[in-house]
């Protein structure tokens, strides 16, 4: 039985499934502190959380069961990634399911600020008829700056069209030809920074958006302009934004997120008379939180349950026609790491991996994290798993090269794991899935082989000279290991050869010393596989 915390309100229409999953034990409960939280979350598998709680380091290190912290929203800053990253856990998130409603909040907004709706509504229901006051602006013609053109970002604009505004919009991923598809004009940040009436931002909370709009912006500002933040406090500098206001540069902004949430009661947005605020409602919509909560609640099913899953913010970003390509061969690039690190010896120092064939063409970033995963698992055994696979192998100063080669002679595709290690030695290992065999290793070092990767194998090294094949089987034979499938490969007749079996059980230690003690046979390994 998985136990899952939701840990912040989310809605229960949205969790209905995890709650009715006959493997998932649910518990709500909301409004714990950092204490409350890590002495508890020992006993959990899954975390659910919206923006209040922060899952901090300490908080993921306290969750020793912990597989996956589930984000009903987009933005994951209240989680500590990499903490996550380092401890295996999966961070989700939902990215979709409230695009429209913050697209929708952030217009509410943009016409509230530009009519000065909260003010008079404040005023009117004090008791004071003022018309005389809140003179507002038309959006029509206006010229809205629009900073990320993401999810959001692009439905307000499709909306700003609407009201017949012109829109500036900047993102680093906006081509031409998307901008000339929505309608927008692409710009610099310094154009929409100089000429737009209105600005609102969509980007993510990161160091290069940090203060992307501070002094020296505002000085170029066009004077009189409105500036909206439904993104992420920081964005735009709340000091420098109160001054812009004072000085006249800025004639009002609408703010739905903090630096600080809550922010101090003496925050000076909360008394400006230019300044109209929410408190962080721009997806609180019923429609966005049923959304958002079905989406992280499908996906944490699937992770807990070690199904594929999508929207994992700590694992590269798959398309899924990329997916349908790579996922046939996960585990057999796990098993190809896993076979190369059980036969070398000495400490690795680079694990170089070729993507042969159609897997050239794809992005196998994602195949290369489960091929890491399989050679670090020896060592590091569960700790190790696809999202902090790279991390560890980095944190161990462990090379991962990739390569790519568009053309294999004999395979549609063809993944090559070589491990080298300190001392200049290299072991190779290469498998391909054959329509209607499955999972193949077809190259061991320099020998052409062709068996399947499961279950006991042992791998001998000897000298490509008579009876050596009758004498294994004899000494195998006589200690109750049954052999099941048998392959050689030799470069050259009497010369180095290898031999490849598979067998029914775990090979004693003992027999594996007595068969390195028949006649030229050189080295004997068993290989492990799941
Ligand atoms: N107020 C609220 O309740 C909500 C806030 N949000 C926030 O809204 C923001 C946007 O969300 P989505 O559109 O879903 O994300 P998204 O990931 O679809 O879009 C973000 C865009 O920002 C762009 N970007 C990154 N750095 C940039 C830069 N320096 N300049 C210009 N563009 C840059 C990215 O290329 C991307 O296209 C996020 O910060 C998210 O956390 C999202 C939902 C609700
Ligand atoms: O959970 C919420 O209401 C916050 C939504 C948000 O900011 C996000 O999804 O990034």
């Amino acid at each position: 039985m998985f136990k899952v915390l939701v840990s912040d309100p989310i809605s229960d229409l949205g969790i209905q499934q995890l709650m009715d999953a006959a493997d998932v034990q649910v518990d709500k409960k909301t409004g714990l502190s950092e204490d409350e939280l890590t002495a508890i979350i020992g006993e959990y598998d899954g975390l659910l959380v919206r923006s209040q709680t922060r899952v901090t380091e300490r908080i993921m290190n306290a969750g020793t069961n912990l597989k996956v912290v589930g984000r009903a929203g987009v933005g994951v800053d209240n989680i500590d990634l990499e903490a996550a990253t380092k401890r295996g856990i999966v961070v989700i998130n939902a990215p979709d399911g409230n695009t429209i409603t913050t697209a929708e909040h952030t217009f509410a907004m943009m016409i509230a600020l530009a009519r000065h709706i909260p003010q008079a509504y404040a005023k009117t229901i004090g008791g004071s008829w003022d018309r005389k006051s809140f003179l507002g602006v038309e959006l029509r013609n206006k010229t809205l700056g629009v900073m990320g053109m993401g999810r959001i970002g692009s439905e307000v604009a499709k909306r700003a069209k609407a009201f017949g505004m012109n829109i500036l919009a900047f993102d680093p991923f906006l081509t031409e030809e998307r901008a000339d598809k929505l309608g927008v004009s692409l710009s610099s940040v310094d154009n929409i920074i100089r000429n737009a009436d209105f600005i609102t931002v969509h980007t993510p909370l990161t160091p290069e958006t940090r203060h992307m709009i501070a002094r020296p912006q505002f000085e170029v500002m066009k004077r009189g302009m409105r500036i909206v933040n439904c993104a992420r406090g920081g964005i735009i500098d709340e000091r420098a934004l109160v001054e812009a206001i004072d000085e006249g540069i800025v004639a009002g902004a609408a703010f739905d997120v903090f630096e600080h949430e809550p922010p101090e009661s003496d925050h000076p947005f909360l008394t400006h008379p230019k300044v109209i605020v929410t408190p962080h409602l721009g997806a609180s919509t019923i429609e966005a939180q049923e959304n958002v909560a079905i989406d992280v609640s499908e996906q944490v099913l699937h992770i807990l349950r070690n199904e594929p899953f999508k929207n994992a913010v700590n694992f590269p970003l798959v398309a899924a026609s990329v997916m349908n390509k790579l996922q046939p061969y996960f585990s057999l690039g796990e098993k190809l790491g896993s076979v190369a690190a059980q036969i070398t010896a000495h400490a690795v120092k680079e694990i170089h991996v070729d993507y042969a064939g159609e897997l050239a063409e794809v992005d196998t970033q994602a195949l290369t994290r489960y091929i890491v995963k399989g050679v670090l698992e020896r060592h590091l055994g569960n700790e190790v798993n696809i999202v902090n696979s790279m991390h560890l192998a980095k944190s161990r100063d462990l090379h991962v090269v990739v390569s790519q080669t568009p053309k294999t002679k004999d395979f549609t595709n063809l993944v090559t794991v070589t491990l080298k290690t300190q001392n200049g030695l290299e072991r190779i290992v290469a498998g391909t899935l054959l329509l209607g065999y499955g999972e193949r290793i077809v190259r061991l070092d320099k020998f052409p082989v062709d068996i399947s990767p499961e279950g006991h194998l042992i791998l001998i090294s000897h000298n490509d000279k008579p009876g050596i094949i009758g004498r294994v089987g004899t000494l195998l034979g006589e200690n109750d290991v049954n052999i099941a499938s048998m392959q050689v490969g030799r470069k050259v007749i009497g010369g180095e050869a290898i031999m490849l079996l598979t067998v029914d059980k775990d090979v004693p230690k003992d027999v594996l010393i007595k068969l390195t003690g028949l006649a030229e046979l050189n080295t004997a390994q068993q290989i492990a596989l799941g």
